[in-house]
């Protein structure tokens, strides 16, 4: 016995690639392309999950991934992210900034170039200082919704605003621009500007093609070249028509200084050009700022008034407790608004059932990651499924159900990243802050002038993927005067 020796073992600490879970390549492809799967990438989280547990693997086209959707592990998958965090390196995006020699913009740059925008950018988005001095410019863009609400809904019947989706996208568009270069487009004007209209078309129809652009093997661009070719027109209009109005207010600025005029701007763009940035770098940004701000914002107020309008005991708690707070003053202030909780749980509870960014993602490139059992190799791209953590029944009871109150309840307990529309660490949204006093000042004034109901004959609508999370159909809301 003594002499006999055990066969060598080879102890398995670790589970890997090739032990995980996850449909067949040819399955992931035939839901994606053939059973609608792009539009119910949203779903497919909860179905994976369902049937593979919290970690599973896919091939999106080209592109193996892994989908994580636990809140602990995609905690621990964050916590490894490293000094400059990488979304994903195989993107759509970058490649057509590529092809077409543009600058990155903070959505899509890297490494240090990533970093050095970022803390100029932080220092004017993210500090309470900075986004209260928007307070103002915002205010007046939310007095110009009010008066557009009102002139939409006297074009149908019933006070109904047909769409309220595009009146917000509306509103996002001169809301981010007021912020960038402190001027007005006038979208919210009876005559919306014809291209105000193009740069939201662009910016939809870039988001429906970014998914597909990326799951389309390249050899297959040759065969179906139009979705590639409309993808680079989109981008190229949001481009032109950023370029468009920063060398407006940048001549604007020149011209007055050549007067002998001292110039002091408080508007993004500003702040950028004092730091010198090349104008390439400028562009870039801008134009990402402004998508950025577009269907984010328009997608958050319309859930949360969809829901209001449908939870009327909601909607009259959170009308009691804006007017308490606001007295007599006929417009909120953003100090006003930090002290309604319920107005704040509103929006939480809108984006954890309808995160605007249903599955986000890394990728860890300079060394492998732990993550549960496995060990994901560096390079793999992973994705973060937000939608189904967030309407997960153990962290959320009844999750397919609004109930803001749960966010006020001392006892509750969610997991920190149960439900985290916004991102978490280095490389979460710059925009949140002054996404959250926009969205908080325009719902408390709406619903200071605003009885809000859903449309008559209005059936429930459901969300679906255009890589970011959106109705499916048009929203229509009625506005009856309190
Ligand atoms: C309710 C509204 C919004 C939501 C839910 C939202 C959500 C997000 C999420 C999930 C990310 C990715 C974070 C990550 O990868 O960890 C992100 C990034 C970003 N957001 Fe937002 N966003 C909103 C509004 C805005 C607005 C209004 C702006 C512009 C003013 C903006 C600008 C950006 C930028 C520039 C990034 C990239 C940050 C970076 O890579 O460093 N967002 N946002």
């Amino acid at each position: 016995e003594l002499g006999c020796r055990a066969p060598a073992r080879v102890i398995k600490t670790h589970k890997t690639l090739e032990d995980m879970p996850g449909p067949s390549a040819l399955g992931f492809f035939t839901d994606l392309f053939c059973k609608r799967g792009l539009a119910r990438l949203h779903e497919l989280q909860l179905e994976g999950k369902a049937r593979y547990g919290p970690v599973w693997k896919a091939s999106f086209g080209p592109i193996l991934t892994v989908h994580v959707a636990e809140p602990s592990l995609i905690e621990q998958v964050l916590r490894q992210e490293g000094k400059h965090p990488v979304r994903s390196d195989l993107s759509s995006w970058k490649d057509y900034r590529v092809c077409r020699g543009h600058g990155y913009g903070l959505l899509t740059a890297e490494g240090e170039e990533w970093q050095k925008i970022r803390s100029i950018l932080a220092k004017h988005m993210l500090k309470p200082k900075a986004v209260e001095s928007y307070e103002g410019t915002l205010n007046g863009v939310v007095t110009d919704l009010l008066r557009r609400l009102r002139h939409q809904r006297a074009r149908h019947g019933q006070s109904v605003v047909k769409d309220v989706g595009g009146e917000f996208y509306k509103f996002g568009l001169e809301g981010i621009s007021s912020v960038l270069f402190d001027s007005r487009l006038g979208c919210l004007e009876p005559d919306v500007p014809p291209e105000t209209e193009t740069f939201i078309r662009s910016i939809n129809r870039m988001f429906v093609l970014t998914l597909l652009t990326m799951a389309m093997p390249r050899a297959l661009h040759r065969l179906f070249p139009k979705p590639w070719r409309v993808f680079c027109e989109s981008w190229d209009y949001m481009f032109a028509f950023a370029k468009g109005h920063i060398d407006k207010r940048m001549a604007e600025v020149a011209e007055r200084v050549s007067r002998g005029e001292t110039v002091e701007g408080k508007y993004l763009t500003y702040y950028l050009a004092q730091e010198k940035l090349p104008m390439k770098s400028i562009y870039s940004n801008v134009t990402e700022l402004l998508l950025a701000g577009v269907d984010t914002i328009s997608s958050t107020l319309s859930w949360s008034l969809y829901e209001l309008a449908r939870h009327p005991r909601v909607q009259a708690a959170l009308h009691e407790e804006i007017s308490q707070v606001a007295g007599g003053r006929t417009i909120p202030s953003a100090a006003d608004v930090a002290q309604m909780p319920l107005l704040k749980a509103v929006v939480k509870e809108a984006l954890r059932l309808y995160p605007v960014i249903p599955g986000n993602a890394r990728v860890i490139s300079d060394r492998d990651i732990q993550v549960g059992d496995y060990l994901i190799p560096k390079k793999t791209l992973i994705t973060l499924c937000h939608f189904a953590t967030s309407r997960d029944p153990r962290f959320f009871p009844e999750p397919d159900s609004f109930r803001p109150e749960r966010w006020l309840q001392r006892d509750a307990s969610h997991h920190p990243f149960a439900s985290v529309p916004f991102g978490v660490g280095k490389r979460s949204c710059i925009g949140r802050r002054i996404a959250e006093l926009e969205v908080h000042l325009a719902l408390a004034r709406i619903l200071m002038h605003f009885e809000v109901k859903p449309e008559p004959e209005g059936g429930p609508v459901q969300p679906m993927t255009r890589t970011l999370l959106v109705p499916e159909k048009e929203i229509n809301l009625q506005f009856l005067n309190r």
